[in-house]
């Protein structure tokens, strides 16, 4: 990788001791949920009966991505299946860069099409990812059907079913923030993945135990996340919050890097199928509510975000 040479090191923010940490079995934890959607958009959920053995057995065949040669891992480079792919640097088209590099699949349709994942030699890696991805997306699902039954839904898979469709458009990423002895030497920290919010409905997030996430509270500040190998951290993302007309907030969020540590992070972004038009749910609304946005599908919404830079506020061009 290329060091970034004009980002100045940047300072860390304060460690947040309240990010909610719902057990996902504790009697309200659909309450619980709700009430972290609509104050932070933003909490960890334990009690998730997955495996740790299968997110180590992922997370090893992560790291053994990253570190084969530059050469090896442009062969599944971005250019060749945009957006999905590996990509270093550059997140997106549109000039957005950070001290990372990564891996972005489509998890439903033509899964792991790239050509690299298909051979022999990936057979590991590709049942690593096959493994998560089903256990993940379960996960997912169980945390979306408590929010509908929280939100007082009498059809709980009214969000879940989203991201169970054949067509949803959900997808894995991998993320890599590795060392920087220039950044050792300043003694700072860089950006890894610059401040944006997610376009899907929620993406379910771990990291190995290394600190680097930020979020982005109400006032505007950031505050440091600390990691947790018991948890898995959720954002709401921006179409869940038009699907509650506002009530869940789709949370900011960015990654710092800190020049020492190798960083690796699994993301999974539960998204919508293509043609599903993205309105609030009349369940989630009261009497006489407005919906605060005019009606549009998530391809809409996607051909517009993707061409947006990373930190746009990408709801405002739906807003009425
Ligand atoms: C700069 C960009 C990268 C991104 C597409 C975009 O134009 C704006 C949204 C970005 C984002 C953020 C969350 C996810 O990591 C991602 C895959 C997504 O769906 O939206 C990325 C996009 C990307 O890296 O291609
Ligand atoms: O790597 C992380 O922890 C978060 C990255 C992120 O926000 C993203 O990929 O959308
Ligand atoms: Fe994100």
């Amino acid at each position: 990788m290329v060091v970034l040479n004009s980002s100045p090191a940047l300072n860390k923010s304060a460690i947040f001791s309240g990010v909610p940490a719902i057990r996902l079995s504790e009697p309200g934890s659909d309450s619980l949920l709700v009430r972290a959607c609509e104050d932070l958009g933003f909490f960890k959920v334990t009690d998730h009966g997955i495996p740790m053995e299968l997110i180590a057995k992922l997370e090893e065949e992560a790291m053994k991505f990253f570190a084969s040669p530059e050469e090896e891992k442009e062969l599944s480079g971005r250019k060749l299946a945009n957006p999905f792919g590996y990509g270093s640097k550059c997140i997106g088209s549109n000039g957005d860069v950070g001290w990372v590099e990564y891996l972005l699949m489509p998890v439903t349709s033509e899964p792991f099409s790239m050509a690299f994942l298909m051979q022999p030699s990936a057979s590991s890696f590709r049942s690593a990812l096959n493994e998560y991805i089903s256990a993940v997306r379960k996960l997912a699902c169980q945390i979306l059907e408590l929010m509908a039954q929280g939100l007082g839904i009498e059809q709980t898979d009214v969000l879940s079913k989203l991201a169970l469709d054949e067509e949803s458009d959900s997808m894995l990423r991998l993320n890599h923030y590795p060392p920087c002895l220039m950044l050792q030497e300043q003694n700072g920290f860089l950006t890894g993945f610059g401040e944006h919010t997610d376009p899907q409905i929620i993406s379910v997030l771990r990291s190995n135990n290394t600190a680097g996430l930020e979020i982005s509270l109400r006032d505007g500040s950031w505050v440091s996340v600390l990691p947790d190998q018991e948890a898995f951290f959720v954002n709401v993302g921006d179409s869940l919050q038009v699907l509650t007309n506002g009530k869940f907030r789709s949370v900011r969020h960015r990654v710092l890097a800190n020049g020492w540590e190798s960083r690796v992070s699994m993301i999974y972004f539960a998204g919508p199928p293509p043609g599903e038009k993205l309105a609030p749910l009349p369940e989630a609304m009261e009497e006489g509510e407005q919906s605060q946005y005019r009606e549009f599908t998530w391809r809409e919404y996607k051909s517009c975000a993707y061409k947006t830079p990373l930190g746009d506020n990408r709801l405002d061009l739906f807003h009425k």
